[in-house]
Order: structure tokens, then sequence, then C-alpha cells
């Protein structure tokens, strides 16, 4: 029955959550392996042909170089008559500690009031889930599923991809020869309306690293010149309070709004007093609806994110940290380039830690240069994804764009030359990296029917 069927869906869902598949520390991506193993199980249960493919090594910041966890390439059976899809997600997921203010455990996938709660719920473990129930949906009712299915699935989506690109580069010819849509599912609808993604933001991650101290406030406090001192300087140098990137140079490239992309903003259901809620600020540093979208998706925005080595425990310790490291990121779009920022953002440091006359060191690494990505909106993938929307939600798709980033899109677009479009499934409230990620039983149920309609709508184009 279709309970039971909704039971298994979420039971699956329980499963994969519970692994705790955090991308960000390198030595836990054991765990990320188990979770790689774990959906290449459940392809291979469902008659897919897996491959785990290696995907070389990496070097860290610190100068180690590390084995990166393999990538899936799965493929179905393969009708040459048929168009080929192939369906990109990862399975790894961002931190998440009860102390960071989680109401439940996050590895517990928890349903509460028809929302089901936990890491990677709706980024993006429900969402792959969902493609795969979509094709098991068609092999279940013995229907011919309309078009061929290849997988890639990937475990370090959340600290850039790592090795990806260099894969897909390698298998162009191969894996990728007879695809031709890709779809990915890794993005929010911007309100309460099904979307179709057709923009991601690229970013750069910096890591400011200080020097190596470890001293009593007491005894050497007023006569050194502190690593946390002149990290703060350096991060406070960054942006401005109405938001502006202090970077000289950084924002040059970037496209000019042109009068017709202006108007796609109009028909989005986007309420400012509703999102100022769900966000819980007073007011956001735009005025208007347009303004404050197109500041999270078609501008550049640089966000802080955290000081490592920095004492943050509660109480009251009086040491000065000796190493503290400094993180944040720029958010990328049309045509900023992730090496172009890098080298206008370390001369910017540079340039304000001469200022600072300090003896400490400074080192400033990037550690993501992911691209942006936009797409054709012309693209006969829209029409599908459209038509598709409108068979199960019964409404016109909202056309948006999406202020986080996928780091592999742009590559998929230009290395294989295919078409790219995101057909998200998950709420504008799903939590997406936040404390209380979920995805909505709602989202994640119509969401599969979404892409089992998807496939039918994709092949009468063909
Ligand atoms: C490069 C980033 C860490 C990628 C990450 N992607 C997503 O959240 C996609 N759902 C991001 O922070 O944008």
């Amino acid at each position: 029955s279709f309970g039971s069927v909704k039971y298994v869906f979420s039971f699956r869902l329980k499963e994969w959550v519970a692994i705790k598949s955090d991308s960000g520390d390198h030595t836990k991506w054991g765990e990320v392996e188990t979770m790689l193993n774990m959906a290449a199980e459940r392809i291979k249960k469902m008659g897919g042909k897996v491959e785990l493919a290696d995907a070389g090594t990496h070097q860290l910041p610190s100068g180690e170089t590390v084995l990166l966890p393999p990538v899936i390439l799965a493929e179905f059976a393969k009708d040459p008559k048929k168009a080929t899809l192939c369906i990109y997600g990862h399975v790894d997921v961002q931190p998440a500690k009860m102390e960071d203010g989680w109401a439940t455990d996050p590895f517990n996938l928890t349903e509460i009031k028809g929302n089901l709660y936990g890491r990677g719920a709706t980024d993006n473990k429900g969402p792959v889930l969902a493609w795969l129930h979509a094709v098991e949906s068609y092999q279940a009712t013995k229907k011919e599923i309309p078009v061929n299915i290849k997988l890639i699935i990937e475990g370090l989506e959340e600290v850039g991809s790592y090795g990806l690109f260099k894969l897909i580069k390698k298998r162009r010819d191969s894996f990728f020869a007879d695809v031709d849509f890709i779809v990915i599912s890794d993005n929010v609808w911007a309100t309460t309306t099904p979307a179709l993604t057709y923009g991601t933001r690229g970013s750069s991650y910096f890591f400011i690293e200080g020097p190596k101290l470890d001293l009593h406030s007491g005894v050497y406090g007023g006569s050194i010149q502190e690593p946390m001192a002149d990290l703060i300087a350096l991060l406070g140098s960054l942006l401005d309070h109405t938001g502006k990137i202090q970077v000289v140079g950084v924002s040059d490239d970037v496209t000019p709004l042109t009068e017709d992309e202006r108007k796609l903003y109009d028909n989005i259901s986007f309420d400012l007093e509703e999102m100022k809620n769900v966000v819980g600020v007073k007011h956001f540093l735009q005025d208007t609806k347009e303004e404050v979208l197109m500041a999270r998706w078609r501008y550049p925005s640089l966000s802080i994110h955290g000081v490592e080595g920095a004492f943050s425990d509660p109480g009251s310790k009086t040491i000065i940290p000796r190493k503290v490291t400094g993180k944040f990121s720029i958010r990328q779009v049309p045509n900023m380039d992730p090496p172009d920022v890098e080298r206008k953002v370390k001369e910017h440091l540079e340039q304000v830690f001469s200022t600072l006359n300090s003896p400490n060191r400074l080192k400033v690494t990037a550690t993501v240069g992911a691209k942006p990505w936009v797409a054709n909106l012309q693209d006969s993938q829209y029409v599908a994804g459209q038509k598709a929307v409108k068979d199960v939600f019964g409404v016109e798709p909202e056309f948006i764009r999406e202020g986080s980033t996928i780091p592999i899109a742009q590559t998929f677009q230009e290395e294989t030359g295919k078409s790219v479009m995101m057909l998200p499934i998950s709420g504008h409230d799903d939590g997406e990296h936040s404390q209380n990620e979920k995805i909505s039983r709602y989202n994640y149920i119509e969401g599969t029917k979404l892409f089992a309609a998807y496939f039918y709508e994709l092949s009468l184009l063909h």
C-alpha cells in the first residue's frame, strides 16, 4: 500500500541520516565512505551497475596529501532509443552537534508535525533517495522507465567536490559520452511554490592563519601583539556594515543586470515579512523583495564563518590563544573568477596586515574555488521541468536562482557540453546547514512524484 511505501521511504532516510558523513574533517572520511557504500548497495539492489570510481588525492592546507573517497558512477539498463539523464547528488553533510542548538539528535531522523528533522535530511540525502525512489516506483509498478538513468553521487560536495573536476574530465568521453541531460536537486525553493533553478553562486573559502604562541594573558598581556587582535583587524577589514565587500576590485566583473533578467524577479511570490520571521531578523540589508533576492542570488557576498583555535567554551579562560585561523568565504557570480578573487583577497589582507606592523606571521590559503553557474532558460530541460511541476503540483514553477554553491555545476556544463538543470524539492525553510535541518514529508513524497513525472516529460522531448 502507499502508506507502507511512505514508511519505507522515511525508514531509509533515517538509516542514511544516522551515518555521520560530515566531510569537513578529513580524519572522518571513513564515515563518508560508509555512506557511499550504503548508497552503492541500494543502487545495486535496484539492479543498477555501480562503479566506485577512484577520485585521486588532495593536498590539505597543512601540506599533507590525503586519499579521496571514491565517487559513485552508476547506470541502469540502457535502451539506445531513449534519452539518457544523469542525476548528480551528494551524501556528505555539514557538521552538526546537539550543543549547536538542535531540538533533536541531528543524526536520528525525527518526525515532528509532518517534518523529518536530521542533518542531511534535505541537503542532500533526502533528494538523492527521492531520485532512487522515483526509479524504484517505475520498477515496482512494472512500468518501463521512460529515459535511461545514470547517477553520479559524491561524498565531498560540502568541502568543494575535491577530485570530482578531474574525474569528470577523465570520463567525459566514456561515462558522459551518451548523457543528454544532467539534473541536480541540491537546493531549495525560494517560497512555498515549486521552482526550477537556473543559477547558483560560486564560492572561494579562505583560511587566514596566525602564528604559534601560548601565553598567560596576565603574564604577557600588554607586552606582545596578540594573534587574535591581528586576526580580528583582518576579518574586520573585509566588510562594511552595509554588507559591501571591501576587497578592492572584487566585484568589478559582476555581470550587469539586464531588463529581461530583472523581469524574472517580478513573479516570485517571496514575502519579505514572512522571510524576516523565518530568519528571525527585524530587517534585511536591502528594502525590497527584488533587492533582497538579488543580493542573495546575483551579487557576491562575503561571510565570516569562524575562528579555529580561539577560546569558545562557556566560562572565562584567560589564555592568549596561540594559533588562530580565521575562516571566511566569498560567494561569486558571473563573471567573477575564483583565481582572480583569490589574488585580490590575498593582496588586500597583506596590505591590511602591513599596516598593523605586527611581528606575527600571516598565511592565507584558499581551500575552495568553485565557479558560479547560470543556465540557458530556453533549454528544453526547463520545458520538461515546467510540465512535471504542473503535473504534480498543478501550478507553474517559479524560475529562481540560488545563493549557495554546487561546486560541480559549471564544470558539468563546460566539460561535458551537456544541458544542466536544477530541480529542487527542498522547502525554503528547510534550514540547510543550520540547526534543525528538515525536509517535510510532503516535499519528500511529492518530490519523488515530481522526479518520476520529470522522467516522463523528458522522454517526450526526445
Ligand atoms: C562549496 C560549498 C561548501 C558548497 C555548499 N553547497 C551546498 O550547500 C549545496 N546544498 C554551500 O555552502 O553552498
